[in-house]
């Protein structure tokens, strides 16, 4: 029998222009709302045991999907049985109340999880020295920081094992120590049989927790199969949009326009590629034209992940070489990056076109989110980038 099945599930939200006219619908007046289908005819299965990935841009319903597989919002069509406890890591603040201290929320939440009083009494100990927590476990939860939010909403989710365990983005917000803490007891509980339902945009951890892979995306199902290759098809899929966007959005382009970047492309061992293996060679190809006389001309990129924060850049100016800008002339110069060991994660990459050292001087062409990059990694370590490190003792 089937853990989790749904059956040809949609939803749909109305969208008031105003509170007032929403308050008004109450009353059953409304004249003014609009239908808004964030799912539509959802279909699949999950059998005891499973481990299933849920993948999809920004606001394609991930999360209204598990919503309603949790039972906090109702689907608009179709069913959805559910045979077995489920254990829920939603988005952070989902049952939680800032006035009131973690060990008042433990017993909300775990309530709202189905747990008695008693079952949570007897697991209050556990629960905190899980979360390793117990310094604040009397104070609001309005003094704690999200990543403290997040220790106390997994302990108590995973209090008891659930048949089915709903992990929502919500892990990506806790450091990476507490992540690995959380990993291997979602692992344990995988191996007891727990069934996983997971939402992360880490391609890594799908791979690694995951057998199974459905993606979603503008609330229709495109497909479920392996990980591998809806990871595949899901960076396709970026990679289509993020091209969409920059052809559209000369918001993300800026500059004098005597010079322009025409194509950025990103190649894994001489193969163009959206997703690399962390510590493999990496070249940027980047095609430009020379339209007005410039007087010199720098090439350089930035890479940042993906909140913005700058992970590493170059430029021919400061690699001493001097690219060619010929008026009227069509180039293409390639970066080479042969040990490209950023950790696990989606980055972009911005490309510019100036003069000397900086873009301020002279921006000739500036494309933000040129292209994007996913790294995967077979190594664990903390931070963005992997240093080389070597372990001696000393006697
Ligand atoms: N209560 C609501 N009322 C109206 N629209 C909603 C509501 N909840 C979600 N939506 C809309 O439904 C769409 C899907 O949202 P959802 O949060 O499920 O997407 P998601 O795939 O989880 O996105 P993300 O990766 O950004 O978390 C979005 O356009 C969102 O604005």
């Amino acid at each position: 029998m089937a853990l989790i099945k749904v059956n040809n599930l949609s939803k749909c939200f109305r969208i008031y222009p105003s509170r007032r006219h929403k308050l008004a619908s109450l009353f059953g007046i409304d004249s003014h709302s609009i239908q808004k289908w964030t799912l539509k005819n959802i279909t699949f299965s999950i059998d005891p045991g499973e481990s299933v990935a849920i993948i999809g841009r920004n606001g394609s319903g991930k999360s209204t999907l598990l919503k309603i597989i949790c039972q906090t919002l109702h689907p608009t069509e179709g069913e959805i049985i559910v045979n077995g406890r489920i254990g829920a890591l939603l988005e952070l603040g989902i049952g939680f109340h800032e006035e009131l201290s973690g060990r008042e929320n433990v017993y909300i939440s775990g309530q709202l999880l189905g747990m008695s009083r008693h079952e949570i009494e007897i697991r209050m100990e556990e629960i905190i020295n899980f979360s390793e927590l117990s310094e604040y476990i009397d104070i609001p939860l309005k003094k704690y920081s999200s990543g403290m939010q997040m220790r106390l909403a997994f302990s108590v989710a995973t209090a008891l094992r659930p048949a089915i365990l709903i992990v929502d983005e919500a892990l990506s917000v806790g450091d990476a120590y507490f992540q690995h803490k959380c990993f291997d007891r979602i692992k344990q509980f995988q191996k007891s049989g727990t069934s996983l339902l997971f939402v992360s945009h880490d391609p890594l951890a799908i791979k690694t927790l995951c057998e199974r892979a459905i993606l979603i995306d503008k609330g229709i199902m495109l497909a479920d199969d392996h990980p591998a290759a809806i990871l595949d098809y899901y960076n396709a899929l970026i990679a289509r949009a993020e091209n969409n966007k920059i052809s559209i959005d000369e918001g993300v382009r800026s500059g004098s326009g005597e010079a322009k970047l025409t194509a950025v492309d990103i190649f894994n061992e001489n193969e163009p590629a959206q997703v690399v293996l962390s510590g493999s060679k990496i070249k940027l190809r980047v095609s430009y034209k020379v339209i007005k006389k410039i007087p010199d001309l720098t090439i350089g990129f930035l890479i940042k992940d993906r909140v913005g924060n700058e992970v590493f850049g170059s430029n021919t100016y400061v690699l001493q070489k001097t690219p060619p800008f010929v008026q009227g002339g069509q180039y293409q110069v390639i970066f080479e990056l042969p040990d490209f060991r950023l950790a696990a994660g989606s980055y972009n990459i911005s490309v510019a076109l100036h003069s000397s050292y900086h873009h301020l001087s002279n921006n000739y062409d500036w494309w933000d989110h040129a292209a994007t990059i996913t790294v995967i990694s077979e190594q664990i370590f903390a931070g963005v980038v992997r240093l080389d490190t070597q372990y001696c003792e000393l006697i």
